[in-house]
């Protein structure tokens, strides 16, 4: 593959999720998220699987990220379920090691909230898909942390980055990277025709008070 430009994958990136057809829109009927909020919008990451030069540009740019910002990573640790090939596929690059944590611990077998070994002290760069509230890798963080692990960071593929997230993120004390986010998928997508400028400013409004709409 060509050089990475680490400064070009959010629009990059959001191009190859439009390319794929991974962001849906539908304020007619609008999607339940995990969290309970309903969305206008969902963008479904685990299409990315499919494609391997959408997955090597995504695995690319997180590389890329921990090569810069946490080269003292010992472990890459993958959100169940969508960020675990993804943690995969960087933890392979990295020649590190991987482990995956689930969103509660295990009613049988083991009991594991965490796979793979996380040892007292290490240092963790969690990996997750996509944040909306943030409350999933930031209680996959926590998770780490009550395990003994050091939290460098969540990094994530995209972020609606809504305003909630980014205080959530900050008062849990968490450090969350993206690598390409709801800003640039709207620019790109508005500069395609995908949505018209009428839309763009219901689109606007949504993102900055996402808890109200459909009510
Ligand atoms: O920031 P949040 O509000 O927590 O939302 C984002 C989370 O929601 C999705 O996971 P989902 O619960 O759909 O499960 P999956 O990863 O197993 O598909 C996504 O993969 C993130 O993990
Ligand atoms: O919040 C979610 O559940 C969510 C939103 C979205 O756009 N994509 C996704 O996979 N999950």
């Amino acid at each position: 593959m060509s050089m990475l430009q680490v400064e070009s994958l959010p629009r990059e990136i959001a191009a190859k999720l439009l390319d794929i057809g991974a962001v849906a829109l539908r304020p007619e009927e609008p999607f339940t998220w995990t969290s309970g909020l309903k969305s206008p919008i969902y963008c479904d990451n685990r299409l990315t699987m499919s494609y391997p030069d959408i997955r090597d540009l995504v695995a690319e740019g997180f590389a890329a990220v921990i090569r810069e910002s946490y080269p003292d990573a010992d472990v890459i640790a993958g959100t169940a379920t969508a960020g675990i090939p993804h943690a995969a596929w960087v933890a392979q690059k990295l020649n590190l090691p991987m482990a995956y944590i689930r969103d509660k611990a295990k009613g049988h077998g083991k009991q594991n909230q965490i796979e793979g070994r996380i040892a007292a002290g290490q240092k963790v760069v969690v990996i997750e898909d996509l944040i909306s509230t943030g409350g999933s890798s930031i209680k996959a963080a926590q998770a780490v942390a009550e395990a003994g692990g050091e939290v460098l960071a969540v990094v994530a593929i995209f972020s609606y980055q809504f305003a909630s997230a980014e205080k959530a993120f900050a008062e849990a004390g968490v450090p969350l990277r993206t690598l390409s986010g709801y800003s640039a998928l709207i620019d790109v997508a508005a500069e395609r025709g995908i949505v018209q400028s009428g839309q763009l400013a219901s689109l606007q409004a949504w993102r900055e008070d996402p808890a109200s709409y459909g009510k």
